[in-house]
This record gives structure tokens, sequence and C-alpha cells, in this order.
């Protein structure tokens, strides 16, 4: 089995419970296999993330969020769990969040952030800035 299959194939059986340390490893394993180290650094990482790029007039790009946008645009509102939408839809969703958390997990790594740890002290942070039994702020 080559190299390319072989990492399909791990892919594949994959649990699905994954860690965001686990996710930035094979991140990692990834852009080495295919020598793009070299291009993942922290601004062409934001910029593939969220910023719409335009090489030239004819060849406009839409960063991950962009096209995470476009999926809902025109749509209106959408209910919980996404009543009424196709399987296919769904799945392209699927994609496009799984886009900018890699993203957002690779720049964090790049930058030396462990964001697992950084989020979960930003949830006691907002819970500390939130009480839940408290009535007298509003969003
Ligand atoms: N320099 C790159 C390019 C891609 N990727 C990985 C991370 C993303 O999860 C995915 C993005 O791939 P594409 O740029 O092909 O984007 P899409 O999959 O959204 O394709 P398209 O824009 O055609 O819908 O590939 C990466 O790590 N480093």
């Amino acid at each position: 089995m080559g190299g390319e299959d072989k990492e399909i194939a791990e892919e594949r059986s994959m649990v699905v419970d994954i860690s965001l340390k686990d996710l930035s490893k094979k991140l990692e394993e990834f852009a080495k296999a295919r020598d793009w180290e070299k291009y993942h650094s922290p601004r062409n990482l934001l910029l593939l993330c969220h910023i719409c790029q335009y090489a030239n007039v004819d060849d406009e790009q839409v960063g991950e969020v962009g096209e995470l946008s476009e999926i809902f645009q025109w749509k209106g509102e959408v209910g919980r769990g996404l009543p009424n939408w196709e399987e296919s839809d769904k799945e392209h969703l699927g994609e496009e969040l799984s886009d900018v958390l890699l993203y957002l997990i690779r720049l964090s790594d790049i930058c030396g952030i462990d964001l697992g740890l950084a989020a979960s002290k930003k949830l006691l942070k907002n819970a500390i800035k939130y009480p839940p039994t408290s009535s007298s702020y509003s969003l």
C-alpha cells in the first residue's frame, strides 16, 4: 500500500471522538508529508481561514469562513437541526465547519497556543463573568 493510500486508510479507521491535540498532530503530519510547512505561516493560515483573497479580478477566492457563510446565504433564518435541508447540504456544511476548525487549530499550533487549554480557560472566564443565576445582565 502506497504512502497516500495508507494515510487515507488510517483516516477512515480513525475514532470519531478525537482531541484537539490529536487533530493538531494530524495537521502537522499532513503538512510535513506534502512539504507544505513553508506555507503554514500564521499570516497565511489566517488568510486561508477567513479573508476573501483577490489574486486578480478573474480569480476570486473566498476564505473558509466565506465558504461557510455562502452555505447560509439566501436561506433566511434556519431552524435548529436544519430541518428540510438535504443530507448533501448538511455534509457540505460539516466540511466547511471542519475547514475553519482545522485552520484555527493549525494557526494556534504554529503560534504556540494550546487551543484546548485556552478555550477551557476562556469558558471558565465566561462562567465567572456571566453567573448562571444572574438575570441582571443582558446580552
Ligand atoms: N495549504 C493548505 C491547503 C489545504 N489544507 C487543508 C486544510 C483544509 O481542511 C483543506 C482546505 O482545502 P481546499 O483549499 O482545497 O478547500 P476546500 O476543501 O474548501 O475546497 P474548495 O475551496 O474547492 O471548496 O485542506 C492545508 O492544510 N494547507
